[in-house]
């Protein structure tokens, strides 16, 4: 068992593990123990919903991560604070074992259910666990090696694990990195989205020293009073969860300059970047306190053919908006930025996953109840999403994957503008700007019975389309602005034009999603000061490494490599559909003079 480096280490990993299994027994468990504690589809359904960080910050980086599952035997496994397998995915080969070892969603890997786990250790303690082989408390899951990794919410609240499984023989040597980054990103995406407008959003990024470049401090104020932060900024200012909504930034920085962290985080030359709902990243000098952003507001990076300030009157009337689009194209950043600018922006800002909410709690978390309208109901009621959002937007994500029940009392509410919640008698009134996004043709849902007409009218009184990011029109403009608002010019890294050019290019099958995701990429590989060429860009994945200019091509690799010496460098590229690697081994020259040789033909 191995603890993180960076983590204080007040025990050591022996006493960690000893200590571990000392619990495990006195949990009751015996070392040859063979019940399976899985959890019931309702339970799975239930878990997936409360935590529902997992479907939206956690799941498309477990999509970006799954290629480097291709070649190596291994799992990666996403787990509620209850140790709840929640997500996996990975290796087929290795998935289907994990499903015999229990890595598959359901089962519970809480330490009181399978002793000395890393996921349920980690839990337990709140930090980086490894368990290896035998150092698992039940002989049964002696086959493999685990490692976990604590994902902290916006709120400092422990909300779950990433986990790595691999076979015993074949241990994950780089699971330390992976995960610590893993869980950063979570992280800092969910804080990002957490921020509504008001609020001001302090960040704190490492300068000149690459192996540090990917993690950034990130604080979130209202009023000067702490509202959120991850877990990095948690644990270098002492942050507990009861300073959430309680904190002022004052004593937080007064603290965080008397016990050193401040200190240690100007020797490591950081570098304070501040952000506002509604304005873009300002960079402020060190010494300068949070609250005032930098630079004046900028308009959103709009995606092209979207017509803003028309979109905006029709938002302020109260008309009902519908954006098309598909997966990762924005339609979730333009319904938060509409938000921001509208007259709505006063109340609350609710986005629900129509696809992602399980039937049976469809009801109380849409409508809310009264106290004690169920069993399991809590004693002080709820409120329920559409009284959430009175006053401020209703956002529904994935409209089209509403089930028809849901839909006939969605139209109800729409219609009277009226909740009655479960278990009560008496109707709230509920005024919301409503906007719905979906990346289906609605029409064709409404023409396949799955989607109710008059529903379909009443949601979509104006549509926007925003296109495909391979479709817009000014994509290099657009790549420029999205580097400079990564912080790119913080650091005095720029792109060059060949490079925007060539990404430009690229077919972008996940949108701006994977564009932005790329380019962090980029930019956490790059030295400060660097000008990034052709040569740099590191794989990118293979759909979306093929620029447009290349037609599908039937012929082997066997068949060109025969007219070797006759193609140039493009047509190799043309030959090899976008697969530099492959294209360079045609021409039989390395990778970077293939890069080199594009750089000077460009140039
Ligand atoms: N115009 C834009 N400028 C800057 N960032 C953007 C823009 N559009 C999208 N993004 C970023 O791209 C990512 C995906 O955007 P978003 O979640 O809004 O897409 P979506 O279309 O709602 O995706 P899905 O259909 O999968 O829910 C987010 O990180 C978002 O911040």
């Amino acid at each position: 068992m191995r603890n993180l480096p960076h983590d204080t280490p007040l025990l050591s990993p022996a006493s960690i593990l000893s200590d571990s299994w000392r619990r495990s027994q006195h949990y009751g468990l015996a070392r040859d123990d063979d019940h399976r504690p899985v959890a019931g589809h309702e339970q799975l359904g239930e878990s997936r919903h409360r935590y529902d960080w997992i479907a939206r910050y956690a799941s498309p980086l477990l999509a970006q991560l799954t290629p480097q599952f291709r070649t190596r035997a291994g799992v990666l496994v996403l787990s509620d604070p209850g140790g709840m397998v929640l997500e996996s995915t990975g290796n087929s080969g290795f998935l289907q074992k994990a499903e015999q070892l229990a890595l598959a969603p359901g089962n519970v890997w809480s330490e009181d259910a399978r002793g000395t786990n890393a996921i349920g250790t980690a839990l337990a303690l709140g930090r980086y666990c490894e368990v290896s082989g035998k150092e698992h408390f039940l002989s049964r899951h002696a086959a493999l090696f685990c490692a976990a990794m604590p994902v902290y919410s916006p709120r400092g609240e422990l909300a779950g694990v990433i986990d790595i499984s691999s076979p015993a023989s074949l241990p994950w040597q780089d699971a330390t990195q992976l995960l610590s980054r893993a869980a950063w990103q979570i992280e800092q995406h969910w804080v990002q989205k957490q921020i509504t407008a008001g609020q001001v959003l302090v960040q704190l990024r490492p300068q000149g020293q690459p192996e540090l470049a990917p993690f950034t401090h990130s604080l979130i104020f209202e009023d000067g009073i702490l509202q959120g932060a991850n877990s990095l900024a948690c644990r270098d200012f002492g942050l507990q969860p009861q300073d959430f909504g309680q904190r002022h930034q004052d004593s937080i920085f007064a603290c965080a300059m008397e016990n050193g962290a401040l200190a240690w985080m100007r020797d490591t030359a950081y570098q304070m970047h501040i952000d506002r709902a509604q304005k873009r990243p300002g960079v402020i000098v060190p010494d300068q306190r949070p609250g005032k952003p930098a630079e004046e507001p900028t308009a959103l990076l709009a995606p092209s053919g979207v017509n803003l300030e028309k979109t905006l009157r029709v938002v302020n009337a109260g008309i009902a908006l519908c954006i098309n689009g598909e997966t990762g194209c924005g339609k979730e950043y333009l319904g938060q930025h509409l938000y921001r600018q509208s007259k709505w922006r006063s109340g609350n800002f609710v986005a629900i996953n129509c696809a992602a909410l399980p039937e049976h709690l469809i009801e109380s978390e849409l409508f809310g109840y009264m106290p004690g309208a169920f069993t399991g109901a809590s004693s002080r009621g709820y409120a329920g999403k559409f009284r959430e959002a009175n006053g401020g937007m209703l956002f529904l994500d994935e409209i089209g994957d509403m089930p028809l029940a849901l839909q006939t009392r969605l139209l109800r509410v729409l219609q009277e503008k009226r909740v009655v919640p479960l278990g009560g008698n008496s109707a709230f009134p509920v005024d919301f700007s409503l906007v719905c996004a979906t990346h289906r043709n609605l029409v064709e849902q409404v023409e396949r019975g799955l989607f109710r007409e008059d529903l379909l009218y009443r949601i979509q009184e104006f549509t926007v389309e925003i296109p495909p990011l391979r479709q817009w029109q000014n994509k290099g403009l657009f790549i420029e602005q999205l580097w400079s608002e990564l912080g790119a010019p913080v650091r005095g890294i720029r792109l060059c034009q060949s490079v925007v050019s060539y990404l430009a290019d690229c077919p972008w099958p996940g949108n701006v999603r994977q564009l932005l995701s790329q380019l962090k990429v980029l930019l956490a590989l790059s030295d400060n000061g660097q000008t990034v060429t052709l040569c740099d860009l590191p794989d990118l994945p293979r759909s979306a490494h093929a620029p447009l200019s290349v037609p599908p091509t039937t012929r082997t690799p066997n068949e060109t490599a025969c007219h070797a010496p006759c193609i140039n460098e493009l047509e190799a590229i043309r030959i090899s559909q976008g697969n530099m690697s492959e294209a360079a081994k045609r021409l039989g020259i390395s990778r970077s003079t293939l890069y080199r040789r594009l750089e000077k033909q460009r140039a």
